[in-house]
Parts: C-alpha cells; structure tokens; sequence
C-alpha cells in the first residue's frame, strides 16, 4: 500500500522531490490499531521462519554472556516486519530500545546524542539506514566496532580528536534498498536478515489472528481469499482485513464470509492477484506507454507522477517476484502473465530482439 508520508532521500539521490515532501518530517505517527495488530514478542511472529530462529538463538546467547545483541540489518520491502523484529528484540530483552530514522541524521551532531544517551545493552533502531549521508556513516563506524565515536574539538592547528568511549549497545538497522548501503557499513552489520514475501498459508494465520484481535469473526475460506490477494505482505494483509471488517460491519451483521471479501475487495478494484489500481497502472503505462519494454524506473515514475522510490520500493517488487515484470540490463520489461493479466495480446517478438530469451540474456 502506498504510504502518503515519504522523507526525501540524500542530495544525490536519484530522484527529485516531491511535492509536500520535507527532509526533517518525522516518520508518521503509527496507526493505533496497527500498532495492536504489530507482534511484541518471537513467539507472535508468523512465517519468516528461519529468520526468527536465528534470532532466537542470538537472544539467547546475548541474555546467557550477558552481552549486547550483534548489530543486526534487516532489508526487504515494506511491511515484511522489519520494525516489528526490532520491537520485537527489544521486548524479548526488555531494554530500552531508541528509534531514528537515516534521513533524519543530517550531519555527525544529529547522531551524537543518540550514541553517547545509549544505555547499557540497550537497542538503537535506525530506519531507512540507506539514506545516512556518507559522513555520518563514517563516523559510526568505530562506533559499531570499538564503541567509541572520535569527537574533534577547535579548529586548525589547536584541533584535537578526543576519543570518547560509549556503553556497548546495539544497533539494528532496516533498509528497503540494501544495495544501496555502502560495503563497509554492511559489514560492520554481524547479522543480516533479508525479509521475504509471506506465503498465503501464513497471511492466512495473521489474517485469522488479527481478526480475532479486531474482535470480527471470519471464515478460513474468506481468510485465505484475503491472504491471496495481500500481495504476500502482512501490512497489506491488515489493512485489507479492516476494510473487509468495516465492509462487513456496514453491509451485512459484521461477520466476514467469502462473498463478503470478494465484494469488499471488488469495491477497492483489488483484482484476484491482489493487485490495486496503481499496480494496473503500472504495468499498463509499461505495455502500453513503453510498448511492454525495455524502459527505466524514472520514465515509468515520471509518466506515472510517482516518485522512483515509490516505483522502485513500493510497486516493483512484489510485481517482480510474481514475474509479471523481469529486469534486465536495459531496463525493466513486461512479461506473457503481465500481458494476461490485463487481457491484452501480446505482440510477437522476433527472437533476436526478445529480451525475455534466455539465450540472448546472456549476451546483455
Ligand atoms: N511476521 C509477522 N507476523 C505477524 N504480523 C506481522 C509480521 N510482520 C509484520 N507484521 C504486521 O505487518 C505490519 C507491518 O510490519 P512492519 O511495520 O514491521 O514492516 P516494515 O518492514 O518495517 O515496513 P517499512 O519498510 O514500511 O518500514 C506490522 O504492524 C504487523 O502488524
Ligand atoms: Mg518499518
């Protein structure tokens, strides 16, 4: 789903602002009822299986030595979990747990505080870790390894680096775009943890789950519809069920059933790969506009009036794992099931120019 409050990335990031974007906004205030549904604990956690095993075994071994957590990276798309395995640590822990987000640590003064008020043990959680500028990132890293920052007092010949040493603490970092993290920061990382889109069977749990929480009855076939076209992402995944709950609620006793999802969701025009409006939008505007392919993130966001991290974070991914778009050197293409998908035929493809053939691939 796309998010309305977006922060504007780095100075030579490559996209321009939008409108009504501010560097300095704060993130958005989480939703209540999100904030009800989000997991406290590993036990709650549903699917990201391997994940959340490797994390219990880092807990326990942090509880056991006595010791902080390892600096941890999660990455993946949004709404795959990666503040609510934050959340999560520190609950599990019961330390204090402080938040930041990357596009708000402008220069080396704005982390400062954040570094030297850690506590012992405690959990600094840094959001969108891709977007600190250089600088900043230099400056944390003897932060990360020795726990110590390299403060420098006056200037010119008087100059001097005074080396001050923190409490030892963790640092989690998520990102949505790993690439763009330079190599020495993610290194510095000692666990990463790539998030992946969740299988049906597993929305279906949270989806059960959530609902009991929302307090709505719901059917396993009207979960598993709801499940399927969540676009393998828990958010979306809660987001449908509220409205699925209030259609219910408005429409019928509050009781949700299969015909009442399916209605529901034709209402919001979520087609049955759970695909919404601006999905559509996209892969018409690539087979019709750019002719199925190849063309860039930013001629697709600028035809579109989105920004490329709209495109590149929020659109493409899911479309990409499903296989209705693959990317190639020369930019993204449509796929056949794209083309089926909206009912269009697609034009014959001369072999030589067809950059979906696996024989020509190799030689882009
Ligand atoms: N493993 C899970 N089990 C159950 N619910 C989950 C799980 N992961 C995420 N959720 C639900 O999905 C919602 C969104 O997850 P979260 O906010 O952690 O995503 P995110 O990866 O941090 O996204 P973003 O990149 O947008 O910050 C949570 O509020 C929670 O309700
Ligand atoms: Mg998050």
């Amino acid at each position: 789903m796309a998010r309305e409050v977006k922060i504007k990335g780095k100075p030579d990031d490559d996209r321009e602002p939008g409108a009504g974007e501010d560097r300095h906004a704060p993130p958005p205030p989480p939703d209540a009822v999100e904030e009800k549904l989000r997991p406290q604990r590993l036990s709650e956690i549903i699917g990201q299986r391997a994940v959340a095993e490797r994390l219990s075994i880092a807990l326990a071994a942090a509880k056991k030595r006595n010791e902080p957590l390892p600096h941890i990276l999660f990455d993946g798309p949004p709404g795959l979990g990666k503040t609510t395995f934050a959340g999560v640590l520190h609950n599990e822990l019961g330390v204090e747990l402080n938040l930041t987000s990357g596009a708000s640590l402008d220069k080396k003064m704005d982390v400062m505080p954040y570094l030297t008020n850690a506590a012992e043990g405690s959990i600094l959680f840094i959001d969108e870790i891709h977007r600190l500028p250089r600088a900043v990132e230099e400056f944390i890293y003897p932060v990360m390894e020795d726990f110590r920052v390299d403060v420098v007092l006056g200037e010119g010949m008087a100059a001097r680096t005074i080396n001050l040493p923190l409490k030892k603490f963790t640092i989690i970092g998520a990102t949505t775009r790993s690439g763009m993290l330079s190599a020495p920061l993610r290194e510095r990382f000692h666990m990463h943890e790539h998030l992946e889109f969740y299988d049906p069977e597993d929305l279906a749990r949270i989806i059960t789950i959530n609902a009991a929480k929302l307090r709505a009855t719901i059917s396993d076939e009207a979960a598993w519809e709801l499940a399927g076209r969540s676009r393998g992402t828990p958010r979306i995944a809660n987001s449908r069920l509220r409205w699925v709950r209030d259609y219910a609620i408005a429409r019928a006793d509050g009781a949700i059933d299969l015909s009442i999802s399916r209605d529901a969701l034709a209402m919001q025009e979520i087609d049955s790969e759970g695909m919404d409006k601006q999905d559509r939008r996209y892969l018409d505007t690539l087979i019709r506009v750019f002719k199925g392919g190849p063309t860039g993130a930013e001629a697709l966001a600028a035809t579109m009036t989105l920004s490329v991290d709209t495109i590149r974070d929020e659109v493409e991914p899911y479309l990409l794992r499903r296989e209705f778009v693959v990317r190639t050197p020369r930019g993204r293409v449509a796929t056949a099931a794209a083309y089926r998908h909206l009912g269009l035929a697609q034009p014959e493809v001369d072999p030589e120019d067809d950059l979906l053939n696996p024989q020509r691939r190799l030689f882009l």
